[in-house]
């Protein structure tokens, strides 16, 4: 185990860091959440991790995409790989910025640096007919229903939260630009990455990568990540503190230290809702069987967890 301090954290950032489900997706309301969210992030610094942190982008790919679409009369639409590209580079402008403000706010003088990054697919993932990640905002069942009619999408219920519309969503092979990643993080920077779980690209055979129309889940992109650039922890923040057996049930019980023969047990009894923690559960479960220590836990206890005061923490 390498000092505390030279501990490289992979953090990936919920939804909900980002924007509420109940906000409007406005850049202020975006803007303040990832404000919020940097003054956590910022401690962990403080503490003396090395940071790479990597979020979700469900919400703004899906309005980007609506707005392409909405504007193809007047402006080319482009395609979905080139709107998680623009969700990238637009969340990520708002860390760097609200990153480098709260470090700065500490004392702490720091290089915050955000990567454009590719994530490999199988271009014969079954995914791609099977249409299952939210994106954009919820609607009724009745508009969504209304909406799949006349524009022809793909809409599906959201973990008892309202209806969205879905699109593929295959699995995470290669993060392409993991190398430079490490480089940047031994050169003592923090880099932002992998955002949206990625640009989707598949590789020909020439060895040449093409974009493809998806939006890959960012916690399984996560685990990848953390695998290739072998982070000691990776940290799933979101906004309960723990994982819960029974969840929602009078008998719920917080799971503070798991280990994987007893999660194994919980995935089996069905503990962990498709839509919402079971891919947290899937990338935390995948990095500890690999060695390494997951973390699930609030936003705003991601120091205590890290202290294993907080959260729920799965290792071998
Ligand atoms: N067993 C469980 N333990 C804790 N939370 C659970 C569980 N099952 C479902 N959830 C739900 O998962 C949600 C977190 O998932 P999600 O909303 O997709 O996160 P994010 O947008 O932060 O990535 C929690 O708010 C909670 O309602
Ligand atoms: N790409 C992705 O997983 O985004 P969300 O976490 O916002 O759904």
């Amino acid at each position: 185990m390498k000092e505390l301090g030279k501990q490289t954290v992979l953090v990936a950032l919920g939804g909900n860091a980002i924007l509420q489900p109940k906000q409007e997706a406005t850049f202020q309301n975006q803007y303040e959440n990832v404000k919020t969210s940097c003054e956590f992030l910022a401690k962990l610094v403080k503490n003396g991790y090395n940071l790479v942190v990597t979020h979700g982008n469900g919400p703004q790919v899906g309005t980007i995409l609506r707005q392409n679409e909405e504007a193809s009369h007047v402006v080319p639409p482009m395609p979905l790989d080139v709107c998680s590209a623009e969700s990238q580079g637009f969340i990520a402008y708002m860390m760097q910025q609200a990153l480098y403000n709260e470090l700065t706010k500490l004392g702490l003088k720091k290089n915050v640096v955000s990567i454009v990054t590719r994530t490999e697919v199988a271009k014969n993932d079954p995914a791609f007919s099977n249409p299952d990640k939210p994106i954009g905002v919820f609607y009724s069942e009745e508009e969504a229903k209304k909406l799949s009619e006349e524009k022809n999408w793909v809409v599906a219920e959201d973990a008892g939260r309202g209806w969205r519309r879905v699109v593929p969503s295959p699995a995470p092979l290669n993060i392409v630009e993991s190398e430079s990643i490490v480089d940047l993080i031994d050169a003592g920077h923090i880099v932002i990455s992998c955002g949206g779980g990625g640009i989707p690209v598949v590789k020909k055979e020439d060895g040449t990568y093409e974009g493809v129309e998806a939006v890959i889940d960012k916690d399984r992109s996560g685990c990848k990540l953390a695998e290739q650039i072998k982070a000691d922890i990776f940290v799933i923040l979101t906004d309960v503190e723990n994982v819960y057996v029974n969840y929602g049930k009078e008998n719920q019980k917080a799971l503070t230290h798991v280990s994987l023969e007893e999660l194994e047990g919980y995935i089996a009894e069905g503990q962990f809702s498709a839509g919402s923690m079971g891919p947290k559960i899937e990338a935390a479960q995948k990095f500890a069987q690999q060695g390494g220590t997951s973390i699930i836990c609030a936003l705003n206890k991601a120091d205590l967890a890290l202290e294993g005061k907080s959260g729920t923490r799965i290792s071998k």
